[in-house]
């Protein structure tokens, strides 16, 4: 069980954290049991090629830390760092050689690329088996679809953190804000194939707020700090908080939050992710899962059932 204890208010009603990093636990757990099973049957654990160009500090953490779980899930884990001037034609003919590479089962591309790099060119060119991050037109198209493939790992991760909280999602409104390629849109396809009502909001839809009202599970996921306020949230909703942004405090340090204001939200919706500790941690889980997917499909094996049932596509 990963929704946290109750925190109890003034009013007696009960706003409940959605514990990311302990559900994120229990998912690596999954994936470290599917990677021992193909293991066993391959001869060698799955592999995850993890690409980053650039220096970016945030984007260095994360890699590190997909490179540790992978690690620590029993796959192997290639890095490839480049620097910050390389060359598109460098970068895809390194994609080239991960494609072609036999045992690497899943590659990924650290997300913002330096300036100058294409990222849809970049993306595009991984090898559809391979895309553990589910962006690639081949990926997005079957999720249109509604056929098997390797889904976003975010959205995956938000889809599973609701279910977590509520159970079943048939017939809920969803209320997305934000339409980036990364979680907005993929996120609305993911609740409409659990059967929920979608609606994808954006900076320029009319009345957000009253829109996000009618949210019963309000997706934020704009990237701006704070936007949702608490009378854009119904009572009773849950509020999947996707935003990660660093704020400076006035005493000059800085301090994560999220897109929704956390502490009113907590007054109103019934279930909320904190910022860190929620949508965040879910991402890599995700990114596991997937590798361990794409390594069972890659070698015509069925997908281990420990990572079956994940939601992950
Ligand atoms: N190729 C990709 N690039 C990026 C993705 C992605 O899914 N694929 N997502 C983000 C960054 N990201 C993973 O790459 C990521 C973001 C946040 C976290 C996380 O665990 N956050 C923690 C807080 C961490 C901190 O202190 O900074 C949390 O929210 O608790 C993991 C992965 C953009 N690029």
């Amino acid at each position: 069980m990963t929704v946290q204890d109750p925190i109890l208010r003034p009013s007696g009603r009960r706003a409940v954290l959605i514990d990311g990093k302990a559900a994120a636990e229990g998912l690596d757990q999954a994936a470290r049991a599917g990677a021992l099973e193909l293991t066993q049957t391959l001869g060698r654990p799955p592999c995850l090629a993890v690409v980053l160009a650039g220096e970016d500090p945030a984007s260095q953490v994360y890699v590190r830390n997909k490179v540790r779980r992978t690690e620590s899930a029993g796959m192997i884990s290639v890095e490839h760092r480049l620097p910050a001037s390389v060359s598109q034609d460098e970068l895809l003919a390194l994609i080239g050689r991960l494609n072609i590479d036999p045992v690497v089962d899943g590659i990924l591309v650290q997300l913002p690329l330096p300036a100058g790099l294409d990222a849809q060119t970049v993306v595009q060119a991984i090898d559809p088996a391979k895309d553990v991050d589910g962006l690639t037109a081949a990926s997005a198209g079957a999720l249109v679809l509604g056929a098997p493939g390797l889904r976003p790992c975010t959205p995956a991760g938000c889809v599973y953190l609701a279910r977590q909280a509520l159970g079943d999602l048939t017939g809920r409104h969803v209320v997305v804000i934000g339409r980036s390629i990364l979680v907005g849109k993929p996120a609305a396809l993911l609740f409409l194939d659990a059967d929920c009502t979608v609606s994808l909001a954006h900076s320029r839809t009319r009345d957000l707020p009253a829109l996000a009202r009618q949210a019963d599970i309000l997706i934020a996921a704009a990237g701006r700090p704070g936007m949702v306020k608490a009378d854009w949230i119904r009572p009773g909703a849950t509020v999947i908080d996707v935003g990660i942004n660093r704020v400076a405090r006035p005493d000059g340090s800085s301090a994560l939050t999220g897109d929704a204001d956390y502490e009113a939200a907590l007054d109103i919706a019934d279930f909320i992710t904190p910022v860190p500790g929620g949508v965040g941690p879910m991402t890599i889980a995700m990114l596991l899962i997937n590798t361990v997917r794409a390594c069972a499909r890659r070698a015509g094996l069925a997908i281990p059932a420990s990572v079956a049932g994940t939601g992950a596509g």
